[in-house]
């Protein structure tokens, strides 16, 4: 597990802008793994950029992103499919059929995950699997719990993570209480994982998941396992390192 310190949040967006800009110029047809929340915003706008300064070419790109909340229609403005679009893939080349992110309101219940894991399976390998890191620990919406998840399947969100993603919504009600998520076992299937951390409120966590115990507990410690895991950080996130 390497990790890159980085100055500030616009230093370390940079940084992984170059990992994924790379991949894409050395693999056009790559695939990669998309995340969402406030911590690769940033990542996305040095994207973009790239791809209007003529650098990048996201036409033969495939993309699939970690989770989507249940019950909301990819139209909704707090949907990870509205995410995606507005912060990437509506301002660069890409062919939106090549676009896939959990479908958090076609299936019945159960039935979303199985179709996602199915797909991935007949796309191909992620090569670069994005990721931010939930304040309890949790990757995609994996949440602490007594054992790993291993496929992409439903996930009842925890109060915590409810309570921080509530700032995105009107109110707490309006914030969904189950999510589809790859699971641990489907994101470390990728070939490379890029975990992405900001700001002092995640230095405490960011320490349990690369030097604390291997634990269900904290799910982004399972990165410990995976023989390629870039981890950049801000120097605030870093601090207990
Ligand atoms: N499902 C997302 C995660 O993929 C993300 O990593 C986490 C952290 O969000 P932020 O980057 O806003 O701290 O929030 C959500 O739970």
């Amino acid at each position: 597990m390497e990790v890159i310190v980085k100055k500030n949040y616009e230093e370390m967006s940079k940084a992984a802008a170059t990992l994924f800009a790379a991949e894409i110029m050395e693999n056009p047809k790559t695939i990669l793994g998309m995340a969402t929340g406030s911590t690769p915003v940033g990542l996305y706008k040095e994207l973009v950029k790239m791809y209007e300064a003529g650098d990048l070419d996201f036409s033969q790109v495939t993309t699939f992103n970690l989770d989507e909340y249940i019950g909301l229609a990819p139209e909704h403005d707090q949907s990870y499919h509205y995410f995606m679009n507005d912060n990437l893939f509506n301002h660069v080349n890409i062919n939106k059929e090549n676009v896939h992110v959990p479908d958090g309101v076609g299936f019945e219940a159960g039935e979303a995950g199985k179709a996602y894991e199915e797909l991935m399976a007949k796309t191909g390998q992620v090569e670069i699997q994005l990721l931010g890191l939930g304040c309890n620990g949790h990757i995609g919406f994996n949440e602490p719990a007594d054992e790993f998840t291993k496929v992409t399947g439903e996930i009842d969100l925890t109060d915590s993570t409810i309570e921080a993603n509530k700032r995105f919504f009107e109110k707490k009600e309006d914030v969904p209480r189950k999510a589809v998520s790859m699971g641990i076992g489907t994101i470390m299937r990728a070939k490379k994982i890029v975990l992405l951390v900001n700001g002092e409120n995640k230095a405490e966590i960011l320490k349990e998941v690369v030097n604390g115990p291997v634990t269900p507990k904290v799910p982004g410690s399972i990165l410990q396992f995976h023989p390629h895991v870039t981890v950049i950080c801000d120097e605030e996130a870093a601090k207990y390192l």
